[in-house]
């Protein structure tokens, strides 16, 4: 059921910029660790699409506004705050000043709630440092709102500038180029400038006690001292990657690519920040193994940051064009066998998230129905994956590659700095390829708007998995008597990509007895393994082998990361234990406050959890 007041055009946004739309932000905040507020005011300059309409609608989610007025007269507006609704808060109605222009500038003084939805305050303890607090965003899909009155919808991209006030000792970031910081009594003040017109969601800022160091010409990262080699050593090879997206996809306009590592709460693995990706510190492997997540995110300056889902119902135009450029960046760094391995392998990660979430669900089709369904509850991997497999699909159709990559670009080229939805793409490939016959067979009707999975598997190659199967098959054919059938020569050349799939079929297949299980672990030294994707498939084996000892590490890493991907499953495998159901109860509810709401909102429902 759609909810009373949002948009026709976005069923998770208020805001109607059909009418009046927001074209320039401009911030100036104060950020206050110790009331964990922001405030200040936005100035918001808006056009008036359709002459006739005197009013303009903001999105804003428990933002406390103190007034609003006329920029350029500083005359008072007035305004009406809507009813409450959960998760998608109120719309703000402001009424524009009676005169002809068609251009204005408002300004809203407000202060942010300590539970703004976007951002996490960080006690000192949860930080590396362990001295000082730390805070973050994560705006996308819906909370910026929860941080500035705006247009909360993809649909709607403007440039900013900021000016955040903080105190001295704090490094501010925010998701746009840095334009120099200035002393002020008792703080400082950051400028920043975002020319490039975006969404609210991808609006970033971080505040904390920050290093960085270079990885390119173009590229620092930033983290807390203690991690910050590590990070420089993990990620540098974030040029070659850069170069490589831009070889596929066209000119980067971005200006400068830097990454932040943030503390391990952070919900996801990145997030695709203009001029500045977020990442999580589960990156840090040590061996350089998952920084193809740095891939993605460049992939994103293209698809997701240039052009843009219209709204979160074609969502998977962001992600899946984000994987299928993931993996031709890995295919041009690696090896095609590579590629093909990452696509291959995750048809099964496909297949357990279709099942989880029901294979006839609506919410497994490509383009999805998100009326009064919060995106937060609709994400899962099913854009990301069976958006992939549908472009790798187009691909092979319209004869491969060669054929593709320019039209990719081309499509890039075309729809730079708009947000657009499934159709547009469509109509955009239909004439591309018009004199392309083997388009007629494309059946679109099932692939957007069918749930489960997707009509066709393309022909991966799968010679990186052939020689997993086999040691996986050796394994599962073991009786345990005998010695371990698997030696270090068998598993010595294996990427961690092979060992993860291993582990994953392991974990598919029959539950394992714990002595066969510890032999593995001895093998691999699972007890001390950096690598978190295998951490965390280890550790749901040994869940799923109802192995107890194991049962402190996996409390003790999730009450450390936050990372969804990872957590969720484990939470789940708890809960699906007898033994672990109320431990997982007791242990979310005793943590739930260091969590970002977004982790919070999803594991209450993971867990069954009426809040
Ligand atoms: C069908 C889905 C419909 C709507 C979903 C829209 C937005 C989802 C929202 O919850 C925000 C997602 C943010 C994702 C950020 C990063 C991911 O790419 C990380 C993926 C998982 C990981 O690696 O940790
Ligand atoms: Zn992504």
């Amino acid at each position: 059921m759609a909810k009373v007041g949002l948009s026709p055009l976005d069923p998770s946004s208020f805001s109607r910029p059909e009418y009046v739309k927001v074209t320039n932000l401009a911030l100036n905040l104060n950020v206050n660790f110790d009331r964990k507020i922001i405030s200040g005011t936005t100035e918001l300059t808006v056009e008036k699409i359709d002459k006739t309409v005197n009013e303009v609608i903001l999105d804003t989610l428990d933002l406390n506004i103190s007034k609003i007025y006329d920029a350029e007269s500083n005359e008072n507006l007035e305004y009406n705050l809507g009813d409450h609704i959960p998760d998608y808060g109120k719309k703000l109605t402001v009424q524009l000043p009676k005169n002809e222009k068609t251009i204005f500038k408002i300004a809203v003084g407000y202060e942010t709630s300590p539970e703004a939805t976007g951002l996490q305050w960080l006690s000192p303890k949860a930080t590396a440092g362990q001295k000082h607090p730390y805070l973050f965003s994560q705006f996308q899909p819906t909370h910026a709102r929860s941080v500035l009155p705006c247009q909360d919808t993809p649909g709607v991209k403007t440039p900013y500038t900021a000016t955040i006030s903080a105190p001295q000792e704090f490094t501010v970031l925010m998701s746009a180029i840095r334009d120099g910081t200035k002393k002020i009594a008792g703080g400082k003040l950051s400028h920043f400038v975002q020319k490039v017109p975006m969404p609210s969601y991808l609006i970033a800022l971080a505040v904390g006690i920050l290093e960085s160091r270079s990885l390119g010409p173009r590229s620092h990262v930033w983290a807390e001292k203690e991690i910050i080699e590590e990070c420089a050593y993990e990620f540098a090879n974030t040029e070659h990657q850069l170069k490589t997206a831009e070889e596929l996809c066209g000119p980067y306009v971005w200006g400068i690519y830097d990454l932040l590592v943030l503390p391990p709460s952070f919900p996801y693995g990145g997030m695709e920040n203009p001029c500045l990706t977020f990442v999580t510190p589960t990156l840090l492997a040590g061996d350089r193994s998952l920084a193809n997540v740095i891939a993605h995110e460049i992939a994103h300056s293209w698809t997701g940051n240039l052009v843009t889902n219209r709204n979160f119902e074609h969502f998977w135009l962001n992600e899946g064009f984000t994987v299928f450029i993931e993996r031709k960046i890995k295919g041009k760094l690696e090896s095609a066998a590579s590629q093909d391995f990452d696509a291959y392998t995750h048809v099964t990660d496909l297949n357990e998230a279709i099942t989880l979430i029901g294979k006839n669900s609506p919410l497994t089709q490509l383009v999805v129905n998100l009326s009064g369904v919060h995106p937060d509850e609709a994400f899962s991997i099913v854009p990301y994956e069976k958006g992939q497999t549908f472009l790798r699909y187009l691909e092979n159709v319209v004869g491969g590659p060669e054929i593709m990559e320019p039209f990719l670009r081309s499509y890039f080229d075309h729809y730079k700095f708009k947000s657009i939805d499934t159709n547009d793409f469509k109509s955009y490939f239909q004439k591309y390829f018009t004199d392309n016959s083997n388009i007629a067979s494309i059946d679109w009707a099932s692939w957007l708007h069918k749930p489960g999975m997707p009509p066709v598997i393309p022909d991966y190659d799968k010679s990186l998995a052939l020689i997993c199967d086999e040691i996986f098959n050796k394994f599962v054919n073991w009786n345990g008597s005998e010695s371990c059938p698997i030696k270090i020569k068998d598993v010595e050349s294996l990427s961690s990509f092979q060992l993860k799939y291993i582990l994953q079929k392991i974990l598919e297949g029959p539950v394992q007895t714990v002595s066969n299980l510890q032999v593995l672990s001895e093998l691999f030294g699972f007890d001390n393994i950096k690598n978190a994707e295998i951490k965390f498939i280890w550790l749901r084996i040994c869940l799923k082998a109802h192995w107890e000892e194991k049962i402190d590490s996996v409390f003790q890493w999730i009450n450390v990361i936050g990372r969804m991907k990872f957590v969720r499953p484990l939470y789940r495998d708890l809960y699906n234990w007898e033994k672990t159901k109320q431990l997982a109860l007791d242990n979310f509810k005793a943590n739930k406050q260091n969590m970002m709401h977004v982790s919070a909102y999803t594991l209450a429902r993971d867990l069954h959890i009426e809040e």
